[in-house]
């Protein structure tokens, strides 16, 4: 019941769904404090479900998310935001009409202080230089690219307790991909805890301390990521068998 030494977020038995169907089916799954651990699986694993249940943006149906020893299932995503989960959503889903540094400052609306507000920003533009030099440019008009890394910038804004990644490279080209892990590797450097679902499993389980595989909504496979690099049955699935 009280999970690994040094777990952060401990999930049991979590179960998310849609209508009739439940599309995670009870699984279990631990962030240390201060790990990358990415979860990988086929397209409609339930990858993306599984991040919207631990947001609070999908209400779980059983199971136990516990956050720093507080329990956040049936809780708000208010009150989860507020706790410190913060999401960057598949898509990235940038305020497009707004500027980016609108887009910034509302990463920090549960923060009053204007200094700490002012010093989280600058955080934020020395570590996506590429923003700053365009502030207050509309958002909807960057690349891809540009706009996950405002996605990251936005949320860690809030200077979050566990960085929730949605498929941050989905779509972009290989040199802002590289550039995204990249960040994600500084980011690992400076023990920000984050939980990673990716595509692209070979750069998942690269960056990431531990790892699990999801298939159909159920925890196929645990452990550190370079073992789950290195099973032939995620090789021959995930990696490509070259
Ligand atoms: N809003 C929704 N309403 C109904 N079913 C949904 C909804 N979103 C997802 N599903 C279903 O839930 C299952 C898990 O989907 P989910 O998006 O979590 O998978 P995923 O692993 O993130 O895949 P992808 O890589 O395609 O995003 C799929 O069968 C999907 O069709």
């Amino acid at each position: 019941m009280s999970g690994s030494p040094g777990s952060v977020l401990e999930v049991r038995g979590l179960t998310l769904g849609y209508g009739r169907t439940d599309a995670v089916k009870g699984i279990d799954l631990d962030v240390a404090d201060g790990a990358v651990v990415s979860l990988i699986g086929a397209n409609g694993a339930g990858k993306t479900t599984t991040l919207r249940g631990l947001s609070g943006l999908l209400r779980a149906r059983s199971g136990s998310v516990k956050f720093a020893g507080a329990e956040m299932a049936g809780q708000s995503a208010y009150k989860i935001a507020r706790a410190g989960i913060v999401q960057v959503p598949e898509g990235r889903q940038v305020f497009a009409n707004m500027t980016i540094d609108e887009n910034l400052r509302m990463g920090a609306y549960l923060v009053a202080d204007a200094a700490e507000i002012q010093r989280r920003r600058q955080g934020v533009l020395d570590r996506f230089p590429r923003l700053g030099e365009r502030l207050q440019q509309l958002a909807g008009l960057l690349s891809g690219g540009e706009q996950q890394m405002l996605a990251m910038g936005r949320a860690l804004m809030a200077d979050p307790k566990l960085l929730l990644l949605d498929e941050p490279s989905m779509g972009l080209a290989p040199l802002f991909i590289e550039e995204i892990f990249q960040i994600i590797r500084a980011l690992k450097a400076e023990r920000r805890t984050i939980l990673l679902v990716e595509q692209n499993a070979q750069a998942a389980l690269e960056v990431a301390d531990h790892a699990y595989v999801l298939e159909t909504g159920r925890i196929k496979l645990h452990g550190p990521a370079a073992e789950i690099a290195n099973n032939p049955e995620v090789i021959a699935a995930y990696l490509g068998a070259a």
